[in-house]
């Protein structure tokens, strides 16, 4: 399956949906005037900083990435990256110079962000940067490795994510910040990390081999889905959210690479994300932020008495919000040409109403991060300093012991807000110059005018693009300019709750906040008008300005359920809620294309349904799997295809939410699928075979991206020891006899089932560092590795030193030929895989998947 080339090109839709492109342009053409009129006029530099700062955006941005996963593979990656490929790197020489090799990111924790930058020339040309740009893309395809601007990086690490937290990503598509605070969530020592794809599994203690035998061997004791989700899965929650629905695929397709049980992706506009409902009890729990978590009761049972609900707060938000995005002027070049300060105003009103929806939506003591991938201050310090100012029992945060070695200048606390208007010098009416307004008051004088425009159609603009009077210390944001470290641009700014009770809405009001007529979101006024405890004590706080007015710039697709909206084509929602928990009826439901919103609904499946009894007998999981929490998503209910895994905070989201109205649009992770065909055997000899075995209920397996959460419930005994003969045969064949395999394994596997089996290749200390886990498929005649064909090469690169599965070989003697082939270069298309049905077979393929460049910012 090919890839389509997707990244750059006029017209490309960068991250925040402003009009820019990434078409290379000249040195020469890198020159606007408003610019950097307007960036003077900020002072945002001292001026001997300035011509270093225009000409960094003028070099390209490096290659940056960063290893991901669990501690145990990120060791294992970043010693490989320093030790082999670095240190191979260091000698490379083109044309008498030295190539510089890739270097660690000084400020990143532990030396895991890496940079380079190296034409694609060279890539092409010198077989040691190919062969680690061949490494990149493999393990960036198996989640691994995550390529990712560097000043990207910054906010999730600024947002200090514990396993315990309730997370909020409020704009989180294409989802590299969202990786990152899965990762963090996934953090613990003690959690298998579903972040590391099976071609290191971290190796559950009780099927280690390196660890001895004892109590860690026995599964947890407990039945409960609680009790063994704490020794299993983190008891916290990531809801990822963006209002444009093809882009929450995009982040759906990305998150794929990292399968959480925590994660539940939504499609709302995030400056009126309604609140989420939570049993009383489970909040309480929450709050306390002990990670401990009740049972909400066992799967597709009705609870008989009626469950106390409150609106869910959370202790983290990211507010990565659209911008105007001239921070990326090294990668999006076509904002040399188009820049206009009407960017950023156009956005400072969304970007403040949904700065201010997440700090209501927030616990005390929790923390928001906002930042931009913009320098200008309409978009930044204004935003921070008017939702500081509109809601009160919030401070900003100094983060200068944080993250020490990364070099930032602090917040603006000045700044002379500007419009874009017609040139009055010009003949031409399109010609745009820069007006600069002092104060709001000079603004408004001018607004009154007629050359303001009044009665000419103009909006006037926000008083709050004004710095206002009052210290909420803003030098305390950050700001991060591409000389100081050869970054893109990037603000941001991190706020805390207080922990004191929030003053009375009387007082407030009494200090001279400007507070803006109260505008509440419809899913809000709904929730409070029917649900009593859904009542906030800061509802009157919902202190968002009208809509902006100001029509200058590019303004962002309206989002669904938004107000801007409502002229768009409606649709009704379908489906049901997914069992007990839906919500107030049917809502019409609108999707930023204006589709509807068209999902299958998440439906758990009971403890003793036989489907599920038969998955725990025949995939050998101990009682203690949480079997309760295993749901399906399709109209009937019916467990057809595929199973999935949530903990269980998500299991009560969507118990006790009506999943259109949050309009989830996916949640946990798919751990069991149905087995199709049987290896090399035809899929209705395989139909034949379980009926035979009077099976009724299907044959299913794990799915190597559900293994890292399963394994912990696998029993010991029923994973078979594999030996590096048996790796290489599964590696090198699709489904090879068991007799190519070594003879321990074949021995051992000949006396069992067919089925899916696990096996574990021991670390040996040389080859394998850790234990290796996988699933396979074993049929009557053949076995079947069941990882798809990247996380094949990936494995086959790492522990064999080369790609010896099909689709290498194929791609390398296509290399060989002179065509294009192995690993694509940055942007490149990804090699034709060899027709083959093993990965249809195995359910790996994703048909929705997205071009995986465009999810790489
Ligand atoms: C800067 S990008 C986010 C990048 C993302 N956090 C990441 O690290 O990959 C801004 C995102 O906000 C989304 N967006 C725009 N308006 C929105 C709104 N009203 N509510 C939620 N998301 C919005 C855009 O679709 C875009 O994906």
């Amino acid at each position: 399956m090919a890839r389509k080339k997707g990244r750059g090109g006029p017209g490309r839709k960068p991250r925040n949906g402003a009009n820019v492109d990434s078409a290379p342009i000249s040195k020469d053409e890198m020159h606007n005037e408003k610019f950097e009129a307007y960036y003077k006029m900020q002072g945002i530099l001292p001026e001997d900083e300035w011509d270093q700062f225009l000409q960094a955006f003028r070099e390209p941005l490096p290659t940056t990435f960063r290893v991901a996963g669990c501690r145990q593979t990120a060791t294992v990656l970043n010693d490989l990256i320093k030790n082999t490929y670095a240190a191979q790197l260091n000698n490379v020489h083109v044309e008498g110079e030295k190539v510089q090799p890739p270097t660690q990111i000084p400020w990143y924790p532990e030396g895991l962000a890496w940079q380079f930058n190296v034409p694609k020339k060279v890539i092409r040309k010198e077989q040691d940067f190919k062969r680690f740009h061949s490494f990149l893309v493999f393990e960036t395809d198996v989640g691994n490795i995550s390529r990712q601007e560097s000043v990207s990086m910054v906010p999730p690490l600024f947002l200090d994510v514990k396993p315990h937290h309730l997370v909020l990503d409020m704009c989180a598509a294409p989802g590299s910040k969202t990786a990152q605070l899965l990762e963090a969530i996934h953090s613990s020592p003690h959690l298998p990390n579903p972040t590391s794809t099976p071609t290191i599994t971290e190796c559950p203690s009780h099927l280690s081999s390196s660890l001895p035998d004892s109590s860690a061997s026995n599964p947890p004791s407990s039945t409960t889905p609680s009790s063994s989700e704490e020794l299993t899965f983190p008891t916290g929650l990531l809801i990822a959210n963006d209002s444009d629905h093809k882009r929450t695929h995009m982040l759906i397709h990305q998150s794929a690479r990292l399968p959480s049980p925590v994660l539940v992706v939504t499609n709302l506009d995030a400056s009126i994300f309604p609140f989420v409902r939570i049993p009383a009890d489970l909040g309480r729990v929450n709050t306390e932020g002990d990670g401990g978590e009740k049972d909400g009761g066992s799967g597709g049972e009705t609870t008989k008495t009626k469950t106390k609900m409150i609106p869910l707060h959370f202790d983290r938000i990211l507010c990565d919000v659209p911008c105007s995005g001239d921070g990326t002027l090294r990668k999006n070049m076509g904002i040399w040409k188009k820049w206009s300060c009407a960017d950023g105003n156009g956005l400072h009103s969304l970007q403040l109403r949904i700065l201010q929806r997440a700090m209501r939506m927030l616990k005390p003591g929790g923390r928001i991060v906002y930042s931009t991938c913009s320098m200008n201050p309409a978009e930044n310090e204004a935003v921070v300093g008017a939702a500081l100012r509109s809601i009160p029992g919030f401070k900003l945060i100094d983060t200068t012991p944080h993250l020490p070695l990364l070099l930032r200048r602090p917040g603006l606390t000045t700044w002379i807000p500007a419009l874009s208007i017609p040139n009055p010098t010009s003949t031409d009416k399109k010609e745009r110059s820069i007006k600069f307004f002092p104060t709001y008051a000079s603004y408004s004088e001018w607004f009154e005018s007629d050359g303001g425009g009044k009665g000419g159609g103009r909006g006037k603009a926000l008083e709050s693009l004004w710095p206002m009077s009052g210290d909420v210390g803003l030098e305390r944001c950050m700001r991060i300019y591409p000389h100081l470290q050869d970054t893109g641009g990037f603000f941001v700014a991190v706020l805390e709750k207080e922990l004191a009770k929030p003053v009375e809405p009387k007082k407030r009001q009494a200090s001279g906040i400007p507070a803006p007529k109260a505008k509440k979101p419809k899913l809000e006024q709904e929730e409070e008008g029917g649900e009593d405890d859904m009542v906030e004590d800061d509802v009157e706080e919902a202190v968002v300005p009208d809509p902006n007015p100001h029509t200058e710039s590019n303004t962002p697709t309206p989002a669904p359920g938004s107000e801007s909206n409502k002229g768009g084509k409606q649709q009704k929602g379908k489906g049901n809620g997914g069992g007990k928990g839906k919500g107030k009826g049917r809502r019409e439901e609108l999707d930023e294309t204006g589709g509807d919103f068209n999902e299958n609904p998440y439906i758990y499946l009971a403890a003793d349904d036989p489907v599920v009894q038969t998955c725990i007998k025949k995939l050998h999981l101990t009682p203690s799997f949480p079997s309760s929490n295993l749901f399906v998503r399709n109209p009937t209910g019916q467990p057809a295809r595929s199973l999935y895994l949530t903990n269980e905070i998500v299991k009560s989201i969507l118990q006790n939410n009506d999943y259109e109205r949050l309009r989830i649009t996916s949640a946990g992770t798919r751990v069991f699928i149905k087995q199709q065909g049987d290896g090399g055997v035809s899929k209705l000899k395989a139909a034949e075979a379980a009926e035979e075995e009077g099976n009724t209920t299907g044959r299913f397996r794990i799915l190597s991206e559900g293994l890292p959460l399963v394994l912990p419930f696998v029993e010991k005994e029923s994973v078979v020891e594999g030996d590096m003969q048996t790796l290489r045969c599964l590696l090198e064949v699709y489904h090879p006899l068991l007799e190519r395999c070594g003879e321990r394994f074949r021995n051992e596997l000949g006396g069992r089932p067919s089925g899916n089996h696990v096996v574990r290749f021991p670390k040996d200390g040389d080859t394998l560092t850790h234990d290796l886990l996988v699933p396979i498929w074993k049929s009557n005649v053949s076995l079947s590795l069941m990882i798809d064909k990247k996380a094949k090469s990936a494995l086959s690169l790492r522990v064999l030193g080369e790609d010896v599965t099909v689709a290498g070989k194929v791609a390398a003697e296509a290399a060989s030929k002179g065509r294009r082939g192995g690993a694509p270069v940055d942007g490149d298309t990804v090699v034709a895989e060899p027709e083959d049905d093993e990965a249809v077979d195995a359910g790996e393929v994703d048909e929705n998947a997205e071009d995986v460049d465009d999810v790489m910012e």
